[in-house]
Order: structure tokens, then C-alpha cells, then sequence
């Protein structure tokens, strides 16, 4: 039996590992799967400081943080390539997987909202996360606008699909909030 180059630590919810697991199975690459409870597993804080999911082991290399991540498999393996060759359609990825990582995801992170649960009432956790999930989209949509087809900036998937389509599998199905049903969801069905 082959045995992966690749270890993945991961965890089944982790929006930010599915970013990961998208752009793996995108580009054809075997990896081993390796479920952690982030923040708990010391294992885990041994390979990100953080204590974070997603970290990567690739042979003697090991990149944590999906935005790093996604970045250096890019470089090491271009096939299925993730960026566009266009300038503008490139920044916009570029804009879009940094909406969703700094203004999005961590303001929707389970210790986060437990923190708001606890510091300002438990109430209030689902409409905080609700909150900053539709102000990010409302900005997404705009600066998408003319540049969603099939996928978010043309018929091809790239960086800023493996954002959108995480994102929204939570907002839907974590926030309970009511996302137009698109290809994203389905894309994340698969992986
Ligand atoms: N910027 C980091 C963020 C990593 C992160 O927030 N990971 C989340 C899962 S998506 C996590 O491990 N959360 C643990 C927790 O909140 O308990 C990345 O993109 O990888």
C-alpha cells in the first residue's frame, strides 16, 4: 500500500480545513486525513503554535494556516491552478479569500462565539455569528457582481470558491442563516 506524502490535521467542521481539503483533492493529491480537536490535542500545538486546524505535513515541510497553506501547494504543485492568469480576476481572489479569513471565519470561530456567549449572554452567540456572516456576504456579493458565472469569478474554480464555499456550508448549516442555494454548496458536499 502506497502510504500519503501528505498529513493533513484537520477536523470534520473546520471551515478553514475544508479550504485545504478542496485544493488537495482539486490538484489530485493523496493525503492522510487526521481529525483533531483543535485548541486540545497536543499534538496538535506541537506542529501550529496556534493550536489551530488546518496544519500540513508535506514530507519534511510543515505549513500551518489555510492561506499559507493553499499558497505553497500552489507553488509546489500548479497543476488544477488556483489563480486566475488575469491581474484583475487574481485580486479579486485575492479579496475575497481575505474577506472571508480576517472578517468572516474569525468572528464566527467556536471560541469566539462561546466567548460572547459567556462574556455578553448566550442569546446572543447565533446573532453575533449571523451578524458579521451577512455583513461580510452583502460585501462579497458587491465586489462580485461582474465576475460570477458559474463559479465566483468565471466557469473555473479557484481561491476565492474555496473560501465562498465553506463559508456558506456554515453560514447555512452552523448559523442557520438563509443562503441562496449555489454551486458552492454543492461543491463542499463533495469533499
Ligand atoms: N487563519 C487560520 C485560522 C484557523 C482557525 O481559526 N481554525 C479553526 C477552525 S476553522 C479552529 O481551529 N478553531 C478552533 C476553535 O475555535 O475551537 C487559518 O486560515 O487556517
Amino acid at each position: 500500500m502506497k502510504i500519503p506524502q501528505q498529513k493533513l490535521y484537520s477536523h470534520p467542521m473546520s471551515s478553514c480545513a475544508r479550504r485545504v481539503r478542496l485544493a488537495l483533492n482539486l490538484k489530485g493529491l493523496e493525503y492522510e486525513c487526521i481529525n483533531l480537536t483543535p485548541l486540545e490535542d497536543p499534538e496538535l500545538s506541537k506542529i501550529n503554535p496556534m493550536g489551530y486546524v488546518p496544519a500540513l505535513v508535506d514530507g519534511t515541510t510543515v505549513v500551518s494556516d489555510s492561506y499559507a497553506i493553499l499558497l505553497y501547494l500552489e507553488e509546489k504543485y500548479p497543476q488544477h491552478a488556483l489563480l486566475p492568469q488575469d491581474l484583475m480576476k487574481k485580486s479579486i481572489n485575492y479579496q475575497v479569500a481575505s474577506i472571508v479569513s480576517s472578517s468572516i471565519q474569525p468572528l464566527q470561530n467556536t471560541n469566539i462565539v462561546n466567548y460572547i456567549g459567556e462574556i455578553v449572554g448566550p442569546d446572543e452567540k447565533i446573532p453575533w455569528a449571523q451578524l458579521h456572516i451577512r455583513k461580510g456576504f452583502v460585501a462579497l456579493e458587491k465586489l462580485l457582481v461582474n465576475y460570477a458565472a458559474k463559479y465566483a469569478t468565471g466557469d473555473e474554480i479557484y481561491l476565492a470558491d474555496l473560501y465562498l464555499a465553506p463559508q456558506i456550508y456554515n453560514a447555512i448549516y452552523v448559523y442557520n442563516l438563509d443562503m441562496v442555494m449555489s454551486t458552492h454548496k454543492l461543491l463542499i458536499c463533495e469533499f
